[in-house]
């Protein structure tokens, strides 16, 4: 894991070539839904291990059966919410879940609306009360103008003081880091990557696409308003 000079606490996994190959394939525009489902719930697995080696441990004294002998257990790995951001942090959850199996879980929705605004829209927050000897884990694969991310911690402050707040995502664009950062500047941010910048419709280059579609498929626009006034 290396730490991003541009800003205090922001780590990519830029040093893993088995992270960096998983990471290809995502970006890859052939990899298909069930690939890239699979895809993010192993950089979720590999990504929550690495983030272990951050964790408080305590030593214990167990008896093999030959003899008494000192271990350690990864005391935080106990106390873990992890805040699941619909819908592209599904299958990077499951990866997490994994690694941090004692873990309580929170369901936000979050859509972006378009730009320049990128409102986000947040009907649905289901969040464990959070405790002061937990790490919060908020899973979103994408950090592209941070909005969504702002939005999101926002709302879980409401849930209680954690000991940690970490950001689990796939890449992030700097201008999302720097927003993040500018309003929550003791979050930490775990990425595989970060990427150069973003488009003008906020997507992340070079990036690997809308993730939400490419993990379960682009959804059907249907209008609420009677086919007679619909303009397209
Ligand atoms: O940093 P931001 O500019 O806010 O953009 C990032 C957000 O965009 C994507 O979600 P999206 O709104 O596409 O929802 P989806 O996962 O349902 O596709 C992604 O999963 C992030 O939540
Ligand atoms: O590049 C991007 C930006 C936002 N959301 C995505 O899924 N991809
Ligand atoms: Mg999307």
């Amino acid at each position: 894991m290396i730490e991003d000079k541009r800003w205090e606490k922001v780590y990519s996994f830029e040093d893993s070539p088995f992270i960096m190959e998983i990471l290809t394939q995502l970006r890859d525009k052939n990899t298909d839904s069930i690939a890239f489902r699979k895809g993010l719930v192993k950089l979720g697995r590999y990504m929550a291990y690495e983030i272990t080696k951050t964790m408080e441990t305590e030593t214990v004294k167990i008896e093999t059966p030959l003899e008494e002998t000192e271990g350690i257990i990864v005391k935080d790995r106990r106390n873990v919410v992890i805040v699941t951001v619909l819908r592209a942090a599904i299958p990077l959850m499951e990866g997490l879940i994994k690694v941090f199996e004692h873990a309580r879980v929170g369901i936000v929705s979050a859509v972006r609306g378009k730009a320049p605004k990128f409102e986000i829209e947040m009907d649905y927050v289901k969040v464990p009360q959070i405790k002061p000897e937990d790490t919060v884990i908020v899973a979103d694969p994408m950090i592209a103008t941070g909005s969504t991310l702002t939005k999101v911690l926002e709302e879980v402050k409401k849930y209680g003081e954690p000991k940690r707040t970490i950001i689990v995502g796939v890449l992030a664009a700097p201008e999302g880091i720097t927003k993040i950062k500018s309003k929550f500047p003791d979050v930490e941010i775990f990425v595989a990557k970060i990427d150069r910048e973003l488009d003008d419709k906020g997507y992340i280059l070079p990036g690997l696409g809308d993730a939400g579609d490419r993990a379960f498929g682009e959804p059907l626009k249907l209008t609420t308003l009677p086919q007679v006034h619909y303009i397209e």
